[in-house]
């Protein structure tokens, strides 16, 4: 059980656990960081006399290291690694059955919803695209054949706030499995499994890894049944993270605490200097009391995060390309949650695979530019947007 994670006599808090959580030294030599086992597998004294590994697919020592980390930070009970974020939420599609229904939000990750759409829907998954920030429009649209609700909060990359806890309420009345993205909040800021989630879900690539030097996906869940699940398609399908990744997100995780502090610290810092600015329209943070779920917002998340999208006032295509393509300190690539500051576009690269008019309903519009926060000087990033937007 690694929610009350102890060690000696001492029950680890959030920040020790990012350290501390699921690793001792290697029983071997000792060495405090778990050893990369660059191993495919694993010699057997006779048929099936093997020590708790036979093959890396099904299980790696580093992997598992990984993945106790994992559903430490999460205070969960169970984690699971996967080669991608992508990967991971294949993995909890395929929890379902054709005919099964998923309530999903309207505003997510260009790449999610292009997996629900393009891949699941073949195989007969029905998924319902609803506005979450009021847990009424999801009720509205259960049925008989809902077997999940994906949330993501907040969400990517218009920044909206769903109240998990209620979510999780309607859930558990209608037996619906719950899954929360936690990627752009990350478990420093918010605790979806203590909220009521089933399932967390994560793109490791991003603020677990924090170094923009692996791509990697995660899940954590408290309930054995549904791990034994997911551990059985995680070795079925075959989707798994090798063990130097698996490595640098183990690494990654334990600065998780230090650098979220300087993200939340930088994003409030460039969010002020956005709101203030006479040529910006709106600017989408739920560090602001007037967002519409800013006190959803202070009731689930310890701060606000570093994820910021934009829109130049007057705004078009052409003048959201000339900022990010003035930008010099802000590197415009896509992804997320690495030390450096990235800056997208989301209409033509990270939401690209969603429809124009799909898109823009959530509110993805051409002119929408999105920012992701570093731990750089915030003075720079300041001076960085100043020169771009002038
Ligand atoms: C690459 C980007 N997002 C990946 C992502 C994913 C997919 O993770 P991958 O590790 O890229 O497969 C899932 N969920 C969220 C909220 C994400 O942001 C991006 O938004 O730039």
């Amino acid at each position: 059980m690694y929610r009350n994670l102890v060690m000696g006599k001492i029950q680890l808090k959030f920040n020790s656990r990012t350290i501390h959580g699921g690793q001792a030294p290697d029983e071997a030599y000792g060495a405090v960081m778990p050893p990369i086992y660059q191993t495919s597998t694993y010699a057997q004294s006779t048929p099936g006399g093997h020590k708790g590994y036979e093959y890396s697919r099904s299980a790696n020592p580093t992997r598992t290291a990984l993945e106790n980390s994992l559903a430490s930070i999460e205070n969960g009970n169970y984690g699971l690694a996967f080669g991608s974020g992508l990967a991971a939420i294949d993995a909890v599609i395929k929890l379902l059955s054709p005919g099964d229904e998923v309530i999903s939000t309207s505003d997510l990750y260009g790449g999610s919803y292009r997996i629900f759409k393009k891949i699941f829907e073949k195989f007969g998954i029905v998924f319902h695209f609803v506005g979450m920030q009021d847990t009424g429009e999801i009720a509205k649209h259960i049925s008989s054949k809902t077997k999940l609700i994906w949330v993501e909060t907040p969400t990517n990359p218009m920044m909206n706030i769903i109240d998990i806890m209620s979510v999780s309420q309607l859930a558990r009345k209608h037996r619906i499995l719950l899954a929360v993205d936690n990627t752009f909040a990350t478990p420093y800021l918010q605790l979806p499994l203590d909220l009521g989630a089933d399932i967390v879900m994560h793109s490791a690539t991003k603020y677990l890894g924090g170094h923009s030097d692996v791509v990697l996906g995660a899940l954590v869940v408290r309930d054995k049944e549904l791990a034994d699940q997911l551990y059985f398609i995680q070795n079925a399908s075959g989707a798994v993270c090798g063990p130097m990744d698996s490595f640098l997100v183990l690494r990654g995780i334990k600065t998780l605490h230090v650098r979220m502090q300087r993200h939340c610290e930088n994003g409030r810092a460039v969010a002020e200097y956005l709101v203030n600015h006479p040529k910006i329209e709106k600017v989408f943070w739920p560090g602001f009391p007037e967002h519409p779920n800013h006190e959803v917002a202070k009731s689930q998340m310890k701060d606000f995060g570093g994820m910021i999208s934009f829109v130049p006032k007057g705004g078009n295509y052409q003048d959201a390309i000339k900022i990010v393509e003035k930008l010099q300190l802000f590197t415009l690539a896509e992804s997320l949650g690495g030390v450096e500051s990235l800056a997208g576009h989301p209409a033509s690269m990270t939401h690209a695979s969603i429809p124009k008019e799909e898109r823009e309903k959530s509110g993805v519009v051409d002119a929408l530019i999105r920012l992701s926060v570093g731990i750089e000087d915030k003075e720079d990033l300041i001076e960085d947007l100043r020169q771009a937007i002038e």
